[in-house]
Parts: structure tokens; C-alpha cells; sequence
């Protein structure tokens, strides 16, 4: 038993460049690379972003983080083992509190308005993103639920540890902290190993499934991003 655990703890502090994960990461070039070295994350590593395109940004992706923790909620119920749940909902109070903090004490910072903080106007990014993150909670598996939260969370790892550059702005900075702390390296980490995991139990049908999610996810993290630099 004891040395079970052991082996678990370390597959997910290490998910490796074979697994499923890097597969299907792999399989969305140039998308991927295209995410994670996006011109919106190089003005937000070098101090250079402008104020209304963070401001811009921000109020949508409040919106974005709503779905985001719903999908959550989902992978809870989907999970098809108890120290997976548990995984997961430690996740959830990052979201419900740090996470939310940030986003309050930015828009103070940025002068954003109560009413693009509670029920902005949706850009065509945020909507076909949301969609498919409803989507995925209503119909899909654990396997496709784990998909979309991998992306979201591994593409953010990916950018915000991409430099050591440190912006005077809070509102940067924080942002980039938020993603890359040891925190949220781990819990990226155990994502991958996790989708690694379930993934061995896939047929080709349903590997192929996860495949064309995650790709579309991709794809709405590079919109996301160009919704608010071009
Ligand atoms: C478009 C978009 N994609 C991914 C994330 C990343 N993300 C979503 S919720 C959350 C906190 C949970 O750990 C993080 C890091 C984002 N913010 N916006």
C-alpha cells in the first residue's frame, strides 16, 4: 500500500513526454506553441501591456473563469475514483479564493465598472470558449472534462513560465504569479498524469474524441488571447 502511494505521488510531480498528455499536446502544433509564445503574453512578461488591453481581457475572462469552475465542478462528479475528487476539489478553492481575490483587486486598480464585472457584453472568443466548456460539462466523460481543464490550465503554465521577467504593475505581475507558482506547477502536473492515466483506458474512438477537444480548446485559448491584442 505504502509504496503504491509513493509510485502515484511521483507520476503526478513528473507526467513525463510520453503519456497521453504529449500526445495530444503534440497533435496541436502550431496552435499550441502559438498560445504560449502569443504577443498578448510577451507584453504581459515584459511590463509592456497596455492598460485597456488587460482591462479588456480581464473582464472577459472573469466570465471565462464562471464556466471554468462549473467544468470543475463536473470533473468532481465524473472522476472515477475518490483521491481524484479530492484532487480536484482542492483545486476548486484556488479558484474561490486567491484566484478571486486577484480578479477584485484588479478591476479596483483598472476603474472597471460593476456592470462589466457582474454581466459585460461577451466577445464571439469568450462565447464559442464558454460553449464548448458547457458543452463538455453537459455530454462528455471524464476523460473530455479533463481534456479542456488540461488545456486551459497547462497552456497557462506554459506562458506565465516562459520568462523571469517581473512587471512593477500588480496587476501584471500577479497574473503571471498566479501561473507559475509551485502550486500550480503541481496541480498542472497531476492534471497531465491524471488524463495520462484515464487515457491508457480509451479506445481509438474515444482517444479521438479527446484529440479534436483538445485541439478546439487550443484553438479558443489562441482566440481568447487575439481577441484582445489585434
Ligand atoms: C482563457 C483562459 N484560459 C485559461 C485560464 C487559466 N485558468 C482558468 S481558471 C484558473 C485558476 C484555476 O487553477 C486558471 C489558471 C484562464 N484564466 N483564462
Amino acid at each position: 500500500m505504502g509504496g503504491e502511494r509513493e509510485e502515484e505521488v511521483v507520476a503526478a510531480t513528473s507526467p513525463g513526454t510520453t503519456g497521453f498528455s504529449s500526445w495530444l499536446r503534440a497533435r496541436s502544433e502550431p496552435d499550441w506553441t502559438a498560445v504560449v509564445e502569443h504577443p498578448f503574453t510577451d507584453a504581459l512578461l515584459d511590463g509592456s501591456m497596455p492598460d485597456e488591453y488587460m482591462s479588456s481581457y480581464l473582464v472577459q475572462d472573469y466570465q471565462f473563469v464562471d464556466d471554468f469552475l462549473a467544468l470543475l465542478g463536473a470533473a468532481v462528479a465524473k472522476a472515477d475514483r475518490y483521491s481524484s475528487r479530492l484532487a480536484l476539489a482542492g483545486s476548486i478553492t484556488v479558484v474561490t479564493s486567491e484566484e478571486n481575490t486577484y480578479f477584485q483587486r484588479a478591476f479596483d486598480a483598472l476603474g472597471i465598472p460593476e456592470s462589466d464585472r457582474v454581466d459585460p457584453e461577451l466577445d464571439p472568443a469568450t462565447v464559442v470558449f464558454r460553449d464548448l466548456m458547457r458543452d463538455t460539462r453537459d455530454n462528455g466523460g471524464y476523460a473530455e472534462v479533463l481534456t479542456v481543464l488540461t488545456v486551459a490550465e497547462w497552456t497557462y503554465l506554459e506562458w506565465a513560465g516562459r520568462a523571469p521577467a517581473k512587471p512593477d504593475s500588480f496587476v501584471h505581475a500577479e497574473w503571471i504569479a498566479l501561473h507559475s507558482n509551485p502550486g500550480f506547477q503541481s496541480w498542472v502536473a497531476w492534471l497531465r498524469s491524471e488524463l495520462d492515466r484515464v487515457g491508457e483506458g480509451l479506445d481509438e474512438r474515444e482517444r479521438a474524441r479527446c484529440l479534436r477537444l483538445f485541439q478546439q480548446a487550443t484553438k479558443c485559448e489562441l482566440d481568447f488571447f487575439t481577441a484582445h491584442w489585434d
